[in-house]
């Protein structure tokens, strides 16, 4: 039996309360599956190659040919039945300590036993960062720089500490390439000079896999614990880009020039040991006792007086500060050009597309 207009008009709906994001392969097909069945074959002019989303959304709609409008809605009804909220509610991932905290929010912040919690929170895309992320996490420290809290740290929820840049910034920024880059190139100088300009401890808590730009960061951490499933990635080479966040500064100075080598232009992953072994990482802990082992040490240093750690903070890091805002200038002029290169553009383009993975 065909569908009718009433069950096309019902999925419709369904689809707007989806908990969680089905994904873009799955969002195209509904998109050109919709259009097929309300305009009939593709009438609209292809989109220019820089067009990243216009272009997919073109291409998935012209792929459906001649296919008639009610097979069309047909389908459109089977594909939204078939991301129903049964089989979303089953792969919501495990309990655990974060089970409470909602999707939605890319970053959640959270103030408790002199603790200011700030955690990226997109367990479904690996905590990829959007633009408003960075945004968020500006104004997170802004306020964490003047409460009432001892100590800052930053975790992931899921399975990933964070998986870097969200890859879609550029591909679905409105205005173009050029004026993408940009704004990222703003975005990312005031979100790293956010870091350099923090007066308190700041720790990292990696949960999981780290990449790209949640590495970089670390070198502007005060420490970093990490559980011995976590690993350590920046694949920039790869990615037609180059490094940020000051790391091609702290990264040599941490670990040598020889080693940051390999990390930030070949692309080397390192293990949670090998991080801890080039002095990147304080201390790493088995996975079944991460969490416990972790937060009990946080809570004990979040009751030392926290003015002493602040001047301790300062003097250890005061000497820097005008040569890292320099390095971070530097940075984010080169990658502002590395964004609108082929070899970037095509890098993104292959993972979007999903040819391509790490
Ligand atoms: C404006 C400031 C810019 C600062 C410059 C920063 C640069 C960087 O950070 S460069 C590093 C960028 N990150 C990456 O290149 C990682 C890309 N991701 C991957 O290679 C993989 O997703 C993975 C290895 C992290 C995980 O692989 P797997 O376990 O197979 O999981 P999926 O690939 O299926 O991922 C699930 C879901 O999440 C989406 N996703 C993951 N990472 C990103 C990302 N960085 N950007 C955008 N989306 C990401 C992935 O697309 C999947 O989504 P759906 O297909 O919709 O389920």
């Amino acid at each position: 039996m065909e569908a009718s207009q009433k069950d096309f008009e019902n999925a419709m709906n369904q689809v707007k309360l989806l908990k969680k994001d089905p994904g873009n392969e799955v969002k195209l097909k509904l998109y050109a599956l919709y259009k097929q069945a309300t305009e009939g074959p593709c009438n609209m002019p292809k989109p220019g190659v820089f067009d990243f989303i216009n272009k997919a959304k073109w291409d998935a709609w012209n792929a459906l040919g001649s296919l008639p409008k009610e097979t069309a809605r047909q389908n459109y009804v089977d594909l939204v039945s078939s991301l129903s909220p049964s089989s979303e509610a089953s792969s919501q991932g495990e309990p655990g300590v974060h089970e409470k905290v909602p999707e939605s929010e890319g970053i959640v912040v959270t103030s408790e036993d002199g603790i200011t919690k700030i955690t990226f929170n997109r367990p479904t895309k690996k905590n990829a960062i959007t633009f408003q992320m960075y945004n968020q996490i500006i104004e997170a420290l802004k306020t964490a720089s003047t409460d009432n809290s001892a100590i800052t740290v930053f975790t992931g929820n899921g399975d990933y500490y964070s998986s870097g840049n969200d890859l879609t910034n550029f591909t679905s920024a409105a205005g173009g390439m050029e004026e993408a880059a940009k704004t990222g190139a703003v975005v990312l100088r005031n979100f790293v000079n956010s870091f350099i300009d923090f007066p308190k401890p700041l720790i990292a808590v990696v949960n999981g896999p780290a990449v790209g730009i949640s590495v970089t960061l670390l070198g502007m951490f005060d420490a970093v614990y990490a559980s011995d499933k976590a690993t350590f990635h920046t694949p920039f080479s790869s990615l037609g880009q180059t490094p940020e966040a000051c790391s091609s500064y702290t990264f040599p100075k941490i670990m040598g020039p020889a080693k940051a080598t390999e990390m930030l232009i070949f692309g080397k992953k390192l293990t949670a040991k090998e991080a801890w072994a080039q002095g990147l990482v304080t201390e790493v802990f088995p996975e079944s006792t991460f969490q416990q082992e972790v937060w009990t040490k946080l809570k004990r240093y979040a009751k030392l007086p926290p003015n002493a750690m602040r001047i301790s903070k300062e003097l250890i890091r005061k000497s820097e500060k005008e040569k890292l805002y320099a390095v971070n200038a530097e940075e984010c002029t080169t990658l502002q050009s590395k964004w609108l290169t082929e070899e970037c553009i095509n890098a993104i383009m292959s993972f979007v597309s999903r040819k391509a993975k790490l």
